[in-house]
Formats: structure tokens, C-alpha cells, sequence
């Protein structure tokens, strides 16, 4: 299947294959598909019962075997009168109660009424989180800047390696500074790690008074407890629930930075863009159903293809970490070998998913999704205008931006032949070197531009996207077992190298490996 003879068959290809939702303007022509591919894979999506699984899920069954729990991100962005029951009761009142606090604290904190121990105003918010706890809040903060509080500086801290803490405060006043501890489980011994340090800089900074912790450090957890034991007291606590998954609480209490960066009412705009595509996917029929076609394309590629990666190219510079924040969404779901009933698939399941901004890719590995001999399906995502408030002539190098958008869909999808090439004169010998085989697939998404609305949307479209293929590969997409493994081996390690202890019973190679590691950091 070429893609240039699909474009030449049917003229009306590039406006007839393009979905509407919400903002987005979703165009899904340059892929290697027909109606009747379409419809095949809509037939896949069916017999493997996709929609009776998203309403089990919408409904607050515990569609999480594996942790028997309910899986309810988008309760989180229910309005205010939905009823959505989790063992019988109604969640979305608590969701709302949340919301409200969170909102009152933030207006606190943005309004300088909220101050610091010695009564000077909070100018500096550090999230502490990792995993879900940070990826969210510190993607939509760099989306959102435009929208920030530029008078107040966020920085989020997540690696347990101690240089990401000390650049995150090392110009920072203690007096003006609040820590964020996002952790649902609050046990995360990075987040946990770094949040005893940073209460330690603080202390020694404000001359060792612990009362000045209620003052600068509030909880976004669903473990009170430990949130207490930790010394912060409960009112400085947000609370969320055992139905939200890690990679799926940007939207719960883990947004309260994002929050007292953007405000309440942009925070809720964006629950909204949630929400659009949310009911899209709930009401819309499958022929018009984007995450649905998102997660079939993916599985044409991934299952009939043999693609092993995704990329995901945003035309924003705000958007620099929404691949990031994708790879744990994606990845952490669907990386998964066995299915719902523990036996193993024989089928591929998720891909690797990769990409940075553009253009910067185009000036590093563009090369070889347009001339590897690999299958990268892509996504381009761009907007019609910028958001910030830009210097004329810093909005004149917009279209420029977008000028490379198009051309590179268009060099993927069309290429350039032998006789193309040719025809210009060039060399017989390089002839092979310039042709471009082309018939590379991409959805180019497309938006006016990036508001807090339109980053939900986009968010909420990937999360379905990534249910969706979850559920055709009959897998639990909600669990994440393949993380533990290396925590329990750490803990085991740890020892042997903090107390010197005799090193466990370890295999040869890492026994090597940390004997070295003792010599090297103790050699005078
Ligand atoms: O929010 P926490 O409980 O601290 O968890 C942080 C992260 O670490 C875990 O290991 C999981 O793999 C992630 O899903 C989670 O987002």
C-alpha cells in the first residue's frame, strides 16, 4: 500500500479522513490504511468488546484486576452534580471538596496571604514527587507558562540523585519557600528522601524552629497517616483515592503546583478539556471515535506492521516534556507481557514511546524515521498561533515553525522517487542517497492553540488512546508490578553500600560492580 497511490485514488482523502473533537483537529489521511482497514480494525476493536470495557470503566468497576480497584481518572473531572459510585458510593462529591481546597490554598498562596514561618510571602513553590507525582505537574507547568504567575518561580524535584534538590534550592530563601510532597503512597523512598532534606535545609535555614514546617511543606497523598507521621499536619493535606492511578492524577490534588501557578479558574478550564474528549469517547460511535482510531492505528502498526515505537512530535516549545509525560502514561500501562488472566500474550503490546520538540528532532534523528530502515509512526501536534505574549517579530518565526511541521508529514508520507531526484540533476551515484522511499504514517493533530483547555483534550485523548490498545490486548493496563522488582533489589544493595556491610548474596557481575563502586568513592 503506497500512500501516494491512496492520495491519488481518492482526491478527497485529505479532508474526508480528519476527525473534529473538541479543538482538535485530528487528520489521519497520511496513514496506510482504507475504509476497509478501517472498519476491520473497528471490527478488532469490537470483538475484543473495547466499548464494554471503557463503560465498565466510566461506571467505577474495578476494571484493575490485578489490585481490585476501581479505575476512575475521569471522576476527577466529573461535574459536580455526576453521580459515579465506587462500592456504593458517590466519589464525586469528595472530588469536588478537593477541588475546592486546593483552590482556596492556591488563591492563598498567589494572593501573598498565605505566608511563610517569619511572615514573608511564598515566592517559590518545589514540587517533590516522582513518577506520576512530578511528571504531570511539572509537563503542564512548562505548557502552561503563559498562563503562570511569573512572579512566582516553581521548580520540581523528583531524582533521588541529591544534585536535583540542591539545584532546585540552592538560590532560594527558605522564608519564601513552600515544598509541595506529592507521593499518592507516600511510602516512594525518593520523594520521601528528598522531602526529609529539603525539611532539614529548611529548618537550618529558619534556625530550627519545627513549627516552621506547617508553614512550608502541604501533602498531595492519599495516605494520611503517613503524611502525619512524616510531621505535616493534616489540614496542609490534599487528598485523592486508591482509584486514581500514579500516571493518571495530574488532575487530583497532584495538580495543586500547576494550580497555584495558573490559578484555579485556568486549572478548571483545563478539567474541562478533560472532560470534552472524555464524553467523546463515551458517546461518540466508533467510525468517529478518535482515541479509538488512535489505538487502532497504533495496533495496525505495532501488531500487523511490526513497528516498535511511537514517536510523539509536538510543534511547541511548551510541549517539551509532554513526550516524557506520555512515555510513563503509555509505557507503564501497556508494558505489560501477560494478560488479564496472567497467561502470556503472543502478540505485541506496547511500543516505545519517544520524540522531542520540533524542530530540534528534524536536526538530529529525523534522518532515520526518513531513511532508517525502521517503521516510526508518528505524531505531529501544533498549533495555529502561539500562546505567549511574543514580540511581533517573534510571531512572525511561527509559521515558520509550522512551515517544518507540514513539510516534514508531507517528506514522510510522499518521499521523493529515483527519477524525482534525477530530474534535478543529480549524480546516478547519489541517486540512492537522496531518494526519500517515503510511505512513513502520521497523524498530524491540530489546534488554535495551546490553552489550558486544549492541553486536557490532549492529555485526555492520549489516555483513552492508550486504554483502548490496552483492551484490544486484553491486558491490565492499570497496574504496574514491573516497577517493584528493582526497588526490592535496592533496598537489598543500599547496605552494602551506605554501612559498608558485607555485600549481600549478590550475583558475580554486580558484586563486581559494587566492590568497584566502594574502591572508587573511598580512594583518597
Ligand atoms: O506517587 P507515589 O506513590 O510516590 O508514586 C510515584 C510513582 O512511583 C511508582 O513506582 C509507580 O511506578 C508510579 O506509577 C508512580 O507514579
Amino acid at each position: 500500500m503506497r500512500l501516494r497511490e491512496l492520495f491519488a485514488a481518492d482526491p478527497g482523502r485529505g479532508t474526508g479522513y480528519t476527525l473534529r473533537v473538541g479543538d482538535l483537529h485530528i487528520d489521519y489521511s497520511k496513514h496506510l490504511v482504507t475504509d476497509d482497514t478501517l472498519r476491520l480494525l473497528r471490527e478488532l476493536a469490537a470483538a475484543t468488546d473495547v466499548f464494554g470495557l471503557r463503560d465498565a470503566m466510566f461506571g467505577g468497576e474495578k476494571i484493575n484486576t490485578t489490585e481490585d480497584r476501581a479505575v476512575l481518572h475521569t471522576a476527577l473531572r466529573a461535574p459536580a452534580n455526576a453521580v459515579i459510585e465506587v462500592d456504593g458510593e458517590n466519589v464525586v462529591p469528595e472530588v469536588h471538596t478537593v477541588l475546592d481546597r486546593m483552590g482556596a490554598f492556591a488563591d492563598r498562596v498567589r494572593s501573598g496571604e498565605w505566608t511563610g514561618h517569619t511572615g514573608r510571602r511564598i515566592r517559590n513553590v518545589v514540587n517533590i514527587g516522582i513518577g506520576g507525582s512530578d511528571l504531570g505537574p511539572a509537563m503542564a507547568y512548562e505548557a502552561l507558562r503563559a498562563y503562570t504567575a511569573r512572579e512566582l518561580t516553581f521548580r520540581f524535584v523528583s531524582n533521588v540523585d541529591g544534585a536535583d534538590l540542591h539545584e532546585a534550592i540552592r538560590d532560594l530563601d527558605p522564608a519564601e519557600t513552600l515544598f509541595i510532597v506529592a507521593s499518592k503512597t507516600f511510602t516512594t523512598i525518593e520523594t520521601i528522601t528528598n522531602a526529609t532534606s529539603a525539611r532539614s535545609w529548611l529548618l537550618e535555614g529558619l534556625g530550627g524552629d519545627e513549627k516552621a514546617v506547617a508553614r512550608h511543606f502541604v501533602a498531595l497523598s492519599t495516605n494520611a497517616e503517613k503524611v502525619t507521621g512524616f510531621g505535616i499536619d493534616a489540614d496542609n493535606m490534599f487528598g485523592f483515592w486508591d482509584w486514581v492511578g500514579g500516571r493518571y492524577s495530574f488532575d487530583s490534588a497532584i495538580g495543586l503546583s500547576l494550580m497555584i501557578a495558573i490559578g484555579p479558574d485556568r486549572f478548571l478550564e483545563m478539567l474541562d478539556g478533560f472532560r470534552i474528549v472524555d464524553e467523546h469517547f463515551l458517546n461518540a460511535p466508533a467510525e468517529d471515535n478518535a482515541p479509538l482510531l488512535l489505538g487502532l492505528l497504533g495496533i495496525w502498526y505495532g501488531n500487523f506492521f511490526g513497528a516498535q515505537s511511537h514517536a510523539v512530535l509536538p510543534y511547541s516549545h511548551y510541549l517539551s516534556k509532554f513526550t516524557a509525560y506520555l512515555q510513563q502514561l503509555d509505557m507503564e500501562s501497556n508494558g505489560k507481557s501477560v494478560d488479564r488472566d496472567g497467561k502470556p500474550v503472543d502478540w505485541q503490546t506496547g511500543p516505545v514511546v519517544w520524540g522531542t520538540p520540533g524542530t530540534n528532532g528534524q536536526h538530529a534523528y529525523y534522518q532515520l524515521i526518513h531513511q532508517g530502515t525502521k517503521l516510526i509512526p508518528a505524531d505531529f501536534i501544533g498549533f495555529a498561533r502561539p500562546v505567549a505574549d511574543l514580540r511581533p517579530g517573534l510571531v512572525a518565526q511561527h509559521d515558520l515553525l509550522m512551515a517544518n511541521f507540514f513539510a516534514q508529514t508531507q517528506a514522510l508520507a510522499f518521499g521523493k522517487t529515483p527519477d524525482e531526484v534525477r530530474a534535478e540533476g543529480v549524480p546516478e551515484a547519489l541517486v540512492p542517497h537522496k531518494t526519500f522511499q517515503g510511505n512513513h504514517p502520521t497523524t498530524t493533530i491540530l489546534a488554535r492553540e495551546l490553552t489550558p483547555s486544549v492541553l486536557g483534550q490532549l492529555i485526555a485523548l492520549y489516555e483513552h488512546k492508550v486504554f483502548v490498545q490496552g483492551a484490544v490486548w486484553n491486558i491490565d493496563s492499570f497496574d504496574q508490578w514491573g516497577v517493584e522488582l528493582g526497588k526490592v533489589l535496592a533496598k537489598r544493595v543500599e547496605p552494602a553500600l551506605t554501612e559498608g556491610t558485607r555485600i549481600p548474596d549478590l550475583d558475580a557481575s554486580t558484586k563486581a560492580l559494587v566492590t568497584t563502586y566502594r574502591e572508587l568513592r573511598d580512594r583518597q
